[in-house]
């Protein structure tokens, strides 16, 4: 079975609208994991306009399932990761201004960066994962480059799930995912996948790429779960990613 992790950033959205602590994000992780949630994934951004550095700190004692930090290495990033050292993290390359993630590594571009990067986080102890788009060129990279897992930018897929509303195993867009997860395994990276997958177009992928660890989602499981409460809406994700 996939892992679900899920993104708790959009709860932080919430509880920042009006300052205050409500919703308390300590005790969102906590409810979604005794909903059924296998991991929490924050990915603080340098305004903190959801996920605050200080959130990430106080959520580590709490986590008892996967703790997934994500975000671009920064100085201030990883600082903040070698403090806390959650059981995994992963780096994309979003710039400071980013509205969200909307890319993944050039692999081949920044490998002296994210080899650096990459070392110093396995040396503490963090199994690391690289933000990846669906490119089978991209993925010799991430292995040369020391990464334990590449995840599967997700966005153009869902983008493509939704317009096509056909049989989107027909679309050549697809197979770049299936090539780029099939390459990864074939050099001994484990899979990971995130952003935008929802409750529509999360069982096709999940059907079509077995070897899929783990998703993290955010946007969408936050959004399902204002119409069916949280702890139906994590069950439903977990039902699309069983084997
Ligand atoms: C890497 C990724 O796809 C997610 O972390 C996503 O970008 C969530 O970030 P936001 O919640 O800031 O949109
Ligand atoms: N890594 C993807 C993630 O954490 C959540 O992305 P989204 O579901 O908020 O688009």
């Amino acid at each position: 079975m996939t892992k679900l992790s899920v993104n708790i950033n959009k709860f932080a959205t919430l509880r920042n609208a009006r300052g205050g602590n409500l919703p308390d994000i300590l005790k969102v992780a906590q409810d979604c994991e005794r909903f059924g949630a296998d991991g929490i994934t924050v990915h603080p951004r340098p305004d903190e306009r959801h996920i605050r550095y200080q959130d990430v700190r106080d959520l580590k004692p709490l986590v008892t399932t996967e703790f997934n930090i994500e975000g671009y290495p920064s100085k201030d990033f990883m600082d903040l990761v070698l403090e806390v050292k959650p059981h995994q993290c992963t780096l994309v390359p979003d710039p400071p201004d980013a509205i969200t993630s909307n890319t993944g590594w050039d692999t081949v571009k920044y490998q002296s960066q994210l080899k650096e990067v990459i070392s110093t986080l396995k040396k503490a102890g963090i199994r690391v994962s690289i933000f990846l788009n669906a490119d089978v060129s991209k993925v010799a990279g991430a292995k040369s480059a020391g990464a334990d897992r590449i995840e599967l930018y997700t966005g153009p897929y869902a983008e493509e799930y939704t317009n096509a509303r056909t049989q989107p195993q027909n679309l050549q867009l697809f197979n770049d995912y299936k090539n780029t997860a099939r390459e990864a395994t074939a050099l001994g990276l484990e899979l990971n996948a995130g952003h935008d997958l929802n409750l529509e177009n999360l069982r096709f992928f999940k059907l079509h790429i077995p070897q899929l660890k783990e998703v993290s989602i955010g946007h969408a499981l936050v959004a399902d779960a204002l119409y069916f409460g949280l702890e139906n809406t994590i069950q439903l994700y977990k039902r699309q990613l069983i084997d």
